[in-house]
């Protein structure tokens, strides 16, 4: 429905409103929550198909159901409308179907998608099938259109986003803004091809998401002046402040890497400022799965409540304010006449989690359990997400420290899952083994190239100890992503998951210690989430036993090649200094070897 929601006919609406048509679903008897006033009105909700027809009392309007079966009895509860998350990534090994299925049984009926990995990947039309295929979700699939891949790719790769692909993806109707831009530096030197998207964006009325974690005011009130009019990286009150004076529609994120929420809203109910509600909105930011098991966007309505938000702004922060900003409030985000109908029955305001969810009409979730099935997703239609990996490797590619000037090496400190810091150290030897690495921390970390014609390496401090071989397809540049202090150990694992189409997989020795296949294209697992939460535990549980010190090792394999993250990445261009772009150390050619 994301696609065609502006496509409605409003002559059976009407009909039913006005009593000369019988609604095709009643909920009656619930206090319904007014999204506009803040306030909680008794009320029933006449439904003709999928949008609501009328809200308030029934009888009195001369609005009558057709049948006893059409008639929900929602007496002592509260109504509020489907949550909307504005900014999903609906790819943290969970795949857009897995997510979808499970937030709707916590009341997301919306999701606002990024479109990186499935884009960046697809064939344009395998890509629109999918698109289609995901209408038919419980939960409308809206998108965002990238910009940028995040990551430094190889000349070959760079294309995808060109010219062509990038506006037609900003052409489709589900599409609701361009980017996050990670990678804005270009808009503000105002590269050609940048902006015009950017113009394109604002002709068509979509919005353009920043990504600006840190900056200063100067660069935020440039990038505003570019066009850009979201941004969800504040991660204290004083930057949200900065967001919200120059007009930055601003997004509160609770993710499992950031979970900032209660900070940000006592900061920013602190001393006598009037927050100005209406222009925030919550994200999960692309939680890793085992934070699926505290919920999803009731989960943010209940920490924000928790840290002291009135209840009624956390729900207008979840519902209409959301709708407004990507201009769909005339459709979403409200239980009232013309919207979607997507209500969520709750016990009370407090206790965000719905006890029954109704989706485009539908009932759809009942005390968190699914009531539908479907679309089915014959994912091995979609050749482009099945990549065929070229790099064979031996561990003779691994067996050499990678080499800086003065026979130095680079050696990558984790400061948190994300942040690194690099520094030069001495070794005397050309092992990797621990007793040849300068600690016993020291694990060799590689990217491999997809195709097989390149490899960036550099030692790691801070991930674990005596890994012996730990290999993920699901990184941010999607090449394959090499752990460990056993060259053997090593490839046997790259070996591994290569052969299965994509994989996080482990050995120590010989012996496979971990598996998780991936076969949507390296990056997401079949799995529903009743089985990927416990897998996913289980790998940072075992990390842990290995001295892993961070709770969401999915984060760093993401972002350890992603180039808009500060300090060095593992680039195609081997170890890069984001900053200036430095080449520290050369990738090594495969082809010869
Ligand atoms: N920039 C990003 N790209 C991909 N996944 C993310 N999750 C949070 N931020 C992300």
């Amino acid at each position: 429905m994301a696609a065609n929601i502006r496509e409605q006919s409003l002559e059976p609406l009407i009909q039913t409103a006005t009593g000369k048509r019988t609604p095709t679903r009643v909920l009656a008897g619930g206090d319904v929550f007014n999204v506009f006033t803040g306030d909680l009105e008794r009320a029933d909700v006449a439904l003709c198909d999928n949008r609501i027809a009328y809200v308030g009392d029934l009888k009195q309007a001369g609005i009558q159901p057709a049948n006893p079966a059409s008639v929900i009895d929602v007496s002592g509860k509260v109504l509020v409308p489907g949550y909307i998350e504005p900014h999903a990534h609906p790819f943290l090994l969970y795949n857009p179907v897995t997510l979808a299925r499970e937030v709707v049984k916590r009341g997301t009926t919306t999701l606002i998608n990024d479109n990186l990995f499935f884009f960046s990947r697809m064939k344009m039309e395998e890509w629109s099938r999918l698109l289609r295929k995901l209408n038919k979700l419980p939960v409308k699939m809206f998108w965002w259109a990238r910009l940028d891949a995040q990551a430094r790719l190889p000349e070959s790769r760079e294309p995808l986003f060109d010219e062509e692909r990038v506006m037609e993806e900003l052409s489709r109707p589900a599409v609701l803004q361009a980017g996050e831009l990670t990678d804005w530096v270009p808009l503000l030197e105002a590269e050609e091809k940048r902006v015009r998207w950017v113009e394109e964006s604002r002709k068509k009325g979509i919005r353009v998401e920043g990504h600006a974690p840190g900056a200063s005011r100067r660069t935020l009130a440039c990038l505003a002046a570019a066009g850009v009019t979201g941004d969800h990286e504040s991660i204290t009150a004083e930057e949200v402040w900065d967001r919200l004076r120059l007009g930055y529609m601003t997004t509160l994120r609770h993710s499992s890497l950031r979970p900032d929420l209660p900070e940000l809203i006592q900061g920013l109910m602190k001393g006598n400022r009037e927050v100005p509600w209406h222009r925030l909105m919550m994200t999960t930011d692309g939680p890793t799965p085992p934070y699926l098991k505290k919920g999803f966007v009731d989960y943010l309505i209940r920490t924000a409540i928790e840290a002291g938000c009135p209840p009624a702004r956390a729900y207008q922060m979840a519902t209409v304010n959301p709708a407004v900003y990507y201009r769909l409030d005339e459709h979403l985000g409200a239980i009232a006449p013309g919207r979607v109908a997507d209500i969520n029955v709750l016990d009370s305001l407090e206790e965000p989690d719905p006890v029954q969810v109704v989706a485009e009409g539908e009932p759809v979730a009942k005390e968190g359990h699914l009531l539908v099935n479907g679309p089915e997703v014959d994912w091995k239609g979609y050749s482009s997400l099945k990549h065929r990996w070229n790099a064979g490797l031996c561990s003779e590619h691994l067996a050499h420290l990678p080499k800086g000037s003065g026979g130095r090496v680079p050696v990558i400190h984790l400061l948190n899952p994300v942040i690194t810091k690099m520094e030069w150290e001495d070794v005397t030897s050309h092992g990797i083994r621990p007793f040849h690495a300068p600690g016993e921390e020291d694990l060799l970390v590689a990217l491999v190239d997809r195709e097989g014609k390149w490899m960036t390496k550099s030692l790691i401090r801070g991930f674990g100890k005596n890994i012996d071989g730990l290999a993920s397809t699901y990184n941010g540049s999607e090449d394959l992503l090499l752990f460990g202090r056993d060259p053997e150990a090593m490839a046997r694992a790259g070996n591994r998951a290569l052969e299965q189409g994509g994989a996080i997989t482990w050995v120590q020795g010989r012996e496979e210690v971990y598996n998780l296949p991936l076969p949507l294209g390296g990056k997401t697992s079949l799995l529903h989430m009743e089985e990927l939460i416990p897998r996913t535990e289980d790998l940072v549980r075992k990390l842990k036993e290995f001295g892993h010190p961070f709770h969401d090792p999915v984060y760093t394999f993401l972002f350890l090649s992603s180039t808009h993250l500060p300090q060095v990445r593992l680039t195609a261009g081997g170890l890069v200094r984001v900053k200036d772009k430095k080449v520290l150390v050369l990738p090594d050619r495969l082809e010869s070897t």
